[in-house]
Protein backbone atom coordinates (compact mmCIF):
# COMPACT_ATOMS: atom_id res chain seq x y z
CA UNK A 1 0.00 0.00 0.00
CA UNK A 2 1.46 3.28 -0.61
CA UNK A 3 2.54 5.68 1.75
CA UNK A 4 1.25 9.31 3.24
CA UNK A 5 2.72 12.25 1.38
CA UNK A 6 5.07 12.93 4.44
CA UNK A 7 6.61 9.51 4.54
CA UNK A 8 9.27 11.10 2.87
CA UNK A 9 11.76 7.58 4.22
CA UNK A 10 10.72 5.09 1.76
CA UNK A 11 9.67 5.21 -1.84
CA UNK A 12 6.37 5.08 -1.22
CA UNK A 13 5.28 2.34 -3.45
CA UNK A 14 6.65 -1.20 -3.39
CA UNK A 15 7.66 -3.41 -6.18
CA UNK A 16 4.51 -5.16 -5.74
CA UNK A 17 2.56 -2.27 -5.83
CA UNK A 18 3.96 -1.05 -8.74
CA UNK A 19 3.69 -4.52 -10.49
CA UNK A 20 -0.44 -4.56 -9.42
CA UNK A 21 -0.56 -0.95 -10.98
CA UNK A 22 1.08 -2.22 -14.26
CA UNK A 23 -1.02 -4.96 -14.44
CA UNK A 24 -4.14 -2.80 -14.16
CA UNK A 25 -3.29 -0.71 -16.89
CA UNK A 26 -2.49 -3.76 -19.16
CA UNK A 27 -6.27 -4.86 -18.91
CA UNK A 28 -7.14 -2.08 -21.27
CA UNK A 29 -5.46 -3.01 -24.35
CA UNK A 30 -4.31 -6.16 -25.99
CA UNK A 31 -0.92 -3.71 -27.36
CA UNK A 32 2.24 -4.33 -25.93
CA UNK A 33 4.52 -1.18 -26.11
CA UNK A 34 8.08 -0.84 -25.75
CA UNK A 35 8.47 2.79 -26.69
CA UNK A 36 6.78 5.31 -23.96
CA UNK A 37 6.21 9.61 -24.10
CA UNK A 38 5.50 11.82 -21.27
CA UNK A 39 3.57 14.87 -22.73
CA UNK A 40 4.84 17.81 -21.17
CA UNK A 41 2.45 20.79 -20.43
CA UNK A 42 0.27 21.10 -23.28
CA UNK A 43 2.12 19.18 -25.44
CA UNK A 44 -1.06 16.59 -25.47
CA UNK A 45 -1.73 17.09 -28.66
CA UNK A 46 1.01 14.31 -29.48
CA UNK A 47 -1.46 12.25 -28.55
CA UNK A 48 -3.44 12.98 -32.01
CA UNK A 49 -1.10 11.45 -34.14
CA UNK A 50 -2.00 7.86 -32.00
CA UNK A 51 -4.35 5.75 -34.19
CA UNK A 52 -6.90 3.31 -32.54
CA UNK A 53 -6.47 5.20 -29.35
CA UNK A 54 -7.31 3.74 -25.98
CA UNK A 55 -7.40 5.86 -22.86
CA UNK A 56 -6.93 4.66 -19.31
CA UNK A 57 -7.71 7.43 -17.13
CA UNK A 58 -5.62 7.40 -13.86
CA UNK A 59 -8.83 7.27 -11.57
CA UNK A 60 -9.18 3.29 -12.63
CA UNK A 61 -5.76 2.94 -11.72
CA UNK A 62 -5.95 2.06 -7.48
CA UNK A 63 -3.76 4.09 -5.45
CA UNK A 64 -2.55 6.42 -8.77
CA UNK A 65 -1.99 9.80 -7.88
CA UNK A 66 -4.32 12.97 -9.86
CA UNK A 67 -2.81 15.17 -12.19
CA UNK A 68 -4.05 18.44 -11.19
CA UNK A 69 -2.48 21.42 -13.56
CA UNK A 70 -3.94 22.75 -16.55
CA UNK A 71 -2.14 21.11 -19.81
CA UNK A 72 -2.25 17.96 -18.00
CA UNK A 73 -5.44 15.41 -18.42
CA UNK A 74 -4.43 12.65 -16.69
CA UNK A 75 -4.09 9.24 -17.91
CA UNK A 76 -2.37 6.63 -19.97
CA UNK A 77 -2.76 5.77 -23.77
CA UNK A 78 -2.33 3.29 -25.44
CA UNK A 79 -1.99 3.76 -29.36
CA UNK A 80 -0.21 3.14 -32.39
CA UNK A 81 1.98 5.30 -34.46
CA UNK A 82 3.74 4.24 -37.79
CA UNK A 83 2.90 0.66 -37.04
CA UNK A 84 4.73 0.73 -33.81
CA UNK A 85 2.42 0.18 -30.48
CA UNK A 86 3.00 3.09 -28.13
CA UNK A 87 2.04 4.45 -24.20
CA UNK A 88 1.65 8.21 -24.12
CA UNK A 89 1.25 9.61 -20.64
CA UNK A 90 -0.81 12.50 -20.61
CA UNK A 91 -0.61 14.19 -17.46
CA UNK A 92 2.77 14.17 -15.66
CA UNK A 93 3.04 14.66 -11.74
CA UNK A 94 4.93 18.28 -10.62
CA UNK A 95 6.90 18.06 -7.02
CA UNK A 96 5.00 21.73 -6.90
CA UNK A 97 1.32 20.12 -7.04
CA UNK A 98 2.31 18.68 -3.35
CA UNK A 99 3.44 15.45 -4.19
CA UNK A 100 6.86 14.35 -2.75
CA UNK A 101 9.92 13.75 -5.25
CA UNK A 102 9.16 9.67 -4.90
CA UNK A 103 5.64 10.05 -5.64
CA UNK A 104 6.18 12.50 -8.95
CA UNK A 105 7.79 9.78 -11.19
CA UNK A 106 6.86 6.53 -9.87
CA UNK A 107 4.76 6.31 -12.95
CA UNK A 108 7.88 6.04 -14.80
CA UNK A 109 8.30 2.65 -12.70
CA UNK A 110 4.73 1.79 -13.30
CA UNK A 111 5.82 2.01 -17.53
CA UNK A 112 8.78 -0.02 -17.03
CA UNK A 113 6.61 -2.81 -15.56
CA UNK A 114 4.32 -2.46 -18.36
CA UNK A 115 7.31 -3.14 -20.94
CA UNK A 116 8.95 -0.03 -22.10
CA UNK A 117 12.28 0.28 -22.80
CA UNK A 118 12.30 3.50 -24.20
CA UNK A 119 11.64 6.74 -22.82
CA UNK A 120 10.80 10.18 -24.50
CA UNK A 121 10.38 12.68 -22.14
CA UNK A 122 8.78 16.10 -22.90
CA UNK A 123 8.40 19.26 -21.84
CA UNK A 124 7.34 22.80 -21.93
CA UNK A 125 10.51 24.87 -20.49
CA UNK A 126 11.90 28.54 -20.24
CA UNK A 127 14.78 29.43 -23.34
CA UNK A 128 18.01 30.75 -20.17
CA UNK A 129 20.29 30.54 -23.20
CA UNK A 130 20.06 33.73 -24.64
CA UNK A 131 19.72 32.23 -28.57
CA UNK A 132 16.91 30.41 -28.19
CA UNK A 133 13.56 31.97 -29.28
CA UNK A 134 9.90 30.44 -27.91
CA UNK A 135 8.57 27.91 -30.12
CA UNK A 136 12.57 26.47 -30.65
CA UNK A 137 13.22 23.07 -29.27
CA UNK A 138 15.99 21.30 -27.31
CA UNK A 139 17.64 18.42 -26.70
CA UNK A 140 18.74 17.55 -23.81
CA UNK A 141 21.92 16.38 -23.25
CA UNK A 142 22.54 16.91 -19.78
CA UNK A 143 20.60 18.18 -16.25
CA UNK A 144 20.83 19.82 -13.06
CA UNK A 145 18.89 18.32 -10.81
CA UNK A 146 18.60 21.63 -8.35
CA UNK A 147 16.15 19.72 -6.45
CA UNK A 148 18.35 16.82 -6.06
CA UNK A 149 21.43 18.89 -4.88
CA UNK A 150 20.10 20.09 -1.99
CA UNK A 151 18.94 17.16 -1.25
CA UNK A 152 15.46 16.10 -2.58
CA UNK A 153 16.47 13.49 -4.97
CA UNK A 154 13.80 11.43 -6.32
CA UNK A 155 15.90 8.10 -5.30
CA UNK A 156 16.51 9.06 -1.74
CA UNK A 157 14.84 6.58 0.82
CA UNK A 158 15.01 2.82 0.86
CA UNK A 159 16.46 1.44 -2.44
CA UNK A 160 14.26 -1.85 -3.17
CA UNK A 161 17.32 -3.39 -5.46
CA UNK A 162 14.03 -4.82 -7.66
CA UNK A 163 13.84 -1.05 -9.03
CA UNK A 164 17.32 -0.64 -9.72
CA UNK A 165 20.84 -0.02 -8.01
CA UNK A 166 21.08 2.30 -4.70
CA UNK A 167 24.09 4.27 -6.58
CA UNK A 168 23.14 5.36 -9.64
CA UNK A 169 26.05 7.06 -12.41
CA UNK A 170 24.14 9.80 -14.54
CA UNK A 171 27.25 10.95 -16.33
CA UNK A 172 25.29 8.76 -19.85
CA UNK A 173 21.46 9.72 -18.85
CA UNK A 174 21.00 10.73 -21.71
CA UNK A 175 20.56 8.28 -25.08
CA UNK A 176 23.14 9.75 -27.63
CA UNK A 177 21.85 7.53 -30.14
CA UNK A 178 18.31 8.69 -29.65
CA UNK A 179 19.52 12.48 -29.75
CA UNK A 180 21.35 12.25 -33.41
CA UNK A 181 18.09 10.36 -34.77
CA UNK A 182 15.81 13.30 -33.41
CA UNK A 183 18.35 15.47 -35.37
CA UNK A 184 17.95 13.81 -38.58
CA UNK A 185 14.57 13.87 -37.98
CA UNK A 186 14.70 17.76 -37.66
CA UNK A 187 16.81 18.44 -40.40
CA UNK A 188 15.12 15.91 -42.62
CA UNK A 189 11.86 18.36 -42.22
CA UNK A 190 13.34 21.34 -42.63
CA UNK A 191 13.30 22.48 -39.11
CA UNK A 192 17.13 21.89 -37.82
CA UNK A 193 17.40 25.95 -37.75
CA UNK A 194 14.63 25.31 -34.70
CA UNK A 195 16.71 22.96 -32.67
CA UNK A 196 19.49 23.00 -30.04
CA UNK A 197 21.17 20.75 -27.54
CA UNK A 198 21.52 21.97 -23.86
CA UNK A 199 21.48 21.84 -20.19
CA UNK A 200 17.87 21.40 -18.39
CA UNK A 201 17.59 22.70 -15.10
CA UNK A 202 14.90 21.81 -12.82
CA UNK A 203 13.40 23.89 -10.49
CA UNK A 204 10.81 23.11 -7.73
CA UNK A 205 8.00 25.77 -8.46
CA UNK A 206 5.41 26.71 -9.00
CA UNK A 207 6.74 30.78 -9.08
CA UNK A 208 8.25 31.43 -12.10
CA UNK A 209 12.07 32.71 -11.70
CA UNK A 210 13.37 36.03 -10.48
CA UNK A 211 15.73 37.83 -13.09
CA UNK A 212 18.31 37.11 -10.22
CA UNK A 213 17.66 33.76 -10.15
CA UNK A 214 17.99 33.10 -13.75
CA UNK A 215 21.29 34.58 -13.71
CA UNK A 216 22.78 32.36 -11.56
CA UNK A 217 20.99 29.37 -13.06
CA UNK A 218 22.39 30.58 -16.42
CA UNK A 219 25.80 30.98 -14.68
CA UNK A 220 25.71 27.68 -13.94
CA UNK A 221 25.27 26.59 -17.62
CA UNK A 222 21.71 25.88 -17.76
CA UNK A 223 20.39 26.17 -21.29
CA UNK A 224 16.46 26.21 -20.44
CA UNK A 225 14.69 25.76 -17.11
CA UNK A 226 11.49 24.22 -15.98
CA UNK A 227 9.63 22.32 -13.08
CA UNK A 228 9.76 18.40 -14.18
CA UNK A 229 11.75 15.78 -16.20
CA UNK A 230 14.56 15.26 -14.19
CA UNK A 231 12.63 12.85 -11.62
CA UNK A 232 11.24 11.09 -14.79
CA UNK A 233 14.57 10.82 -15.95
CA UNK A 234 16.59 9.67 -13.25
CA UNK A 235 13.94 6.75 -12.53
CA UNK A 236 13.58 5.96 -16.10
CA UNK A 237 17.76 5.62 -15.82
CA UNK A 238 17.50 3.48 -12.53
CA UNK A 239 15.10 1.56 -14.33
CA UNK A 240 17.77 0.54 -17.43
CA UNK A 241 15.34 2.65 -19.72
CA UNK A 242 17.06 4.59 -22.94
CA UNK A 243 16.04 7.79 -22.30
CA UNK A 244 15.65 11.00 -24.74
CA UNK A 245 14.37 14.12 -23.65
CA UNK A 246 12.88 17.42 -25.63
CA UNK A 247 12.16 20.81 -24.29
CA UNK A 248 10.22 23.01 -26.21
CA UNK A 249 11.10 26.71 -25.53
CA UNK A 250 7.67 28.45 -25.02
CA UNK A 251 9.45 31.86 -23.44
CA UNK A 252 12.66 33.46 -23.08
CA UNK A 253 14.11 34.04 -19.55
CA UNK A 254 14.18 37.97 -18.80
CA UNK A 255 17.83 38.18 -18.10
CA UNK A 256 17.88 41.69 -18.53
CA UNK A 257 14.40 42.47 -16.51
CA UNK A 258 13.56 44.04 -20.17
CA UNK A 259 10.25 42.99 -20.25
CA UNK A 260 7.32 44.42 -18.89
CA UNK A 261 5.15 41.30 -19.66
CA UNK A 262 4.97 38.94 -17.02
CA UNK A 263 5.24 35.39 -17.58
CA UNK A 264 1.91 33.31 -17.11
CA UNK A 265 0.75 29.71 -17.65
CA UNK A 266 -1.24 30.57 -20.58
CA UNK A 267 1.72 32.15 -22.29
CA UNK A 268 3.13 28.76 -21.95
CA UNK A 269 -0.02 26.71 -23.14
CA UNK A 270 -0.63 29.47 -25.82
CA UNK A 271 3.22 28.18 -27.48
CA UNK A 272 3.14 24.49 -26.93
CA UNK A 273 -0.43 24.65 -28.42
CA UNK A 274 1.06 26.82 -31.34
CA UNK A 275 4.09 24.27 -31.90
CA UNK A 276 1.41 21.31 -31.94
CA UNK A 277 1.36 20.31 -35.41
CA UNK A 278 4.94 20.53 -35.71
CA UNK A 279 5.52 18.39 -33.12
CA UNK A 280 3.35 16.06 -34.21
CA UNK A 281 4.66 15.76 -37.55
CA UNK A 282 8.04 15.38 -35.76
CA UNK A 283 6.93 12.64 -33.44
CA UNK A 284 5.34 10.67 -36.68
CA UNK A 285 9.19 10.82 -38.03
CA UNK A 286 10.95 10.13 -34.62
CA UNK A 287 8.82 6.96 -33.75
CA UNK A 288 9.26 5.18 -37.10
CA UNK A 289 13.10 5.79 -36.79
CA UNK A 290 13.02 4.60 -32.75
CA UNK A 291 13.88 0.51 -32.00
O1 LIG B 1 7.52 20.67 -17.32
P1 LIG B 1 6.15 20.68 -17.86
O2 LIG B 1 5.24 19.70 -17.19
O3 LIG B 1 6.11 20.56 -19.36
O4 LIG B 1 5.52 22.11 -17.47
C1 LIG B 1 6.17 23.36 -17.45
O5 LIG B 1 5.16 24.33 -17.59
C2 LIG B 1 4.60 24.66 -16.30
C3 LIG B 1 4.64 26.14 -16.14
O6 LIG B 1 3.86 26.80 -17.08
C4 LIG B 1 5.50 23.98 -15.27
O7 LIG B 1 4.89 22.81 -14.80
C5 LIG B 1 6.74 23.68 -16.08
O8 LIG B 1 7.49 22.62 -15.54
N1 LIG C 1 10.89 30.77 -17.14
C1 LIG C 1 10.28 29.63 -17.12
N2 LIG C 1 9.58 29.34 -18.18
C2 LIG C 1 8.94 28.16 -18.20
N3 LIG C 1 8.18 27.66 -19.16
C3 LIG C 1 7.79 26.45 -18.73
N4 LIG C 1 8.28 26.21 -17.52
C4 LIG C 1 9.01 27.28 -17.17
C5 LIG C 1 9.78 27.61 -16.03
O1 LIG C 1 9.88 26.86 -15.07
N5 LIG C 1 10.39 28.79 -16.08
Amino acid sequence: MAATNSDMSTSGYSFEDIQAMAQEVLKYSSLRPKIGIICGTGLGGIGDVLEDPVPVPYEVIPDFPVSTVKGHSGKFVFGMIQGKPVLLMMGRLHYYEGYPMWKVAMPVRVMKAIGIETLIITNAAGGLNPKYKPGDMMIINDHIDFPGLTGECVLIGKNDERFGPRFLAMSDAYDKDLGNKFKECMVQLGHGSLLHEGIYIMVGGPTFSTTAEYKVLRMFGADAIGMSTIPEVVVGRHSNMKVFGLSLITDAADLECASKNKLTHEDVLKIANDSALLLQKVFVNFISMVN
